[in-house]
């Protein structure tokens, strides 16, 4: 284990973890092995088309703030890679350290990100709602994308500066006109992806997941802004800031990551 990794087995995880998960086999976050990623020529090129006009709210749930788009038609979708259908973006949200060694949920040959972006969608040719394909195995695609400490992201100050508004848990700000794409980074063509669950409860085993190659820079300030938020209500006394929102990592359980690129 790497050193970091080693701190954070002391460190209190956000909440208690279940004793039995339904299925069990294919839970996510995942230390990605890249040395065993099997690359899949018959992966193709990911098809993002996203409107900034379905976006509506900016919302703090107690785990992370959620960036929430209007999934009632298919305006923003994402299609391709090793996706056999049309899915939609219903949110966005961020996983994040309390100082820059750790943060991300999956890694890298052990290597921790800061921060780590979920782009969130749901299977609209199979489902009509996101409630009901978060049960099923192709029902969800969740695109992650790493967050490094480095140059001013500009796309993300909008977002950032609607912050504020949303401290303490169960606020929320409308929040409009934000296209994602820009926390993409410029290629998208070179991914992993391996099939698992959601990172916080239900832990449904619904999620096809596509882990970014390229990362995204934030500046030390953006993401200091992101510690600056609570898991705790405006009422509650004792107040926490919102740090360490990530899952510990889980076992591969004999799983493949496949890899778009070699
Ligand atoms: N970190 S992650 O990308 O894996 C992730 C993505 C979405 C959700 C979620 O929507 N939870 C609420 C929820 C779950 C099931 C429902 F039926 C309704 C709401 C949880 C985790
Ligand atoms: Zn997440």
């Amino acid at each position: 284990l790497s050193a970091c990794s080693s701190k954070l087995a002391f460190m209190h995880p956000m909440w208690q973890e279940p004793l039995a998960i339904p299925g069990g086999d294919r839970q996510s976050p995942i230390d990605i092995v890249v040395r065993k990623s099997v690359f899949d020529p018959q992966l193709r090129p990911l098809k993002v088309q996203y409107d900034p006009r379905t976006c509506q709210q900016i919302w703090n749930n107690g785990y992370s703030f959620l960036v929430e788009y209007d999934d009632t038609t298919d305006k923003s979708t994402v299609k391709g890679g090793p996706l056999e259908d049309q899915f939609r973006l219903c949110q966005f949200h961020f996983h994040w350290g309390e100082n820059n060694a750790w943060g991300s949920e999956h890694s890298i040959d052990r290597r921790l990100f800061p921060a780590e972006l979920h782009l969130v969608h749901w299977n609209s040719d199979k489902y009509s709602l996101f409630e009901e394909a978060v049960i099923e195995e192709n029902g969800l695609a969740v695109i992650a994308v790493f967050l490094k400490i480095g140059k001013r992201h500009e796309g993300l100050q909008k977002l950032v500066d609607a912050l504020p508004a949303v401290r303490h848990k169960d606020s929320l700000v409308e929040f409009t006109k934000f296209d994602p794409s820009c926390l993409l980074p410029e290629n998208i063509d070179d991914y992993w992806t391996y099939a698992g669950s959601l990172t916080t409860p239900p832990l449904t085993e619904a999620v096809t997941w596509i882990v970014m190659k390229r990362h995204i820079e934030v500046s030390h300030d953006q993401l200091a802004v992101f510690r600056s938020l609570l898991f705790t209500s405006a009422e509650e006394q004792v107040q926490r800031s919102m740090v360490n929102n990530f899952r510990v990592q889980q076992a591969v359980k004999g799983r493949t990551v496949r890899s778009s690129f070699t």
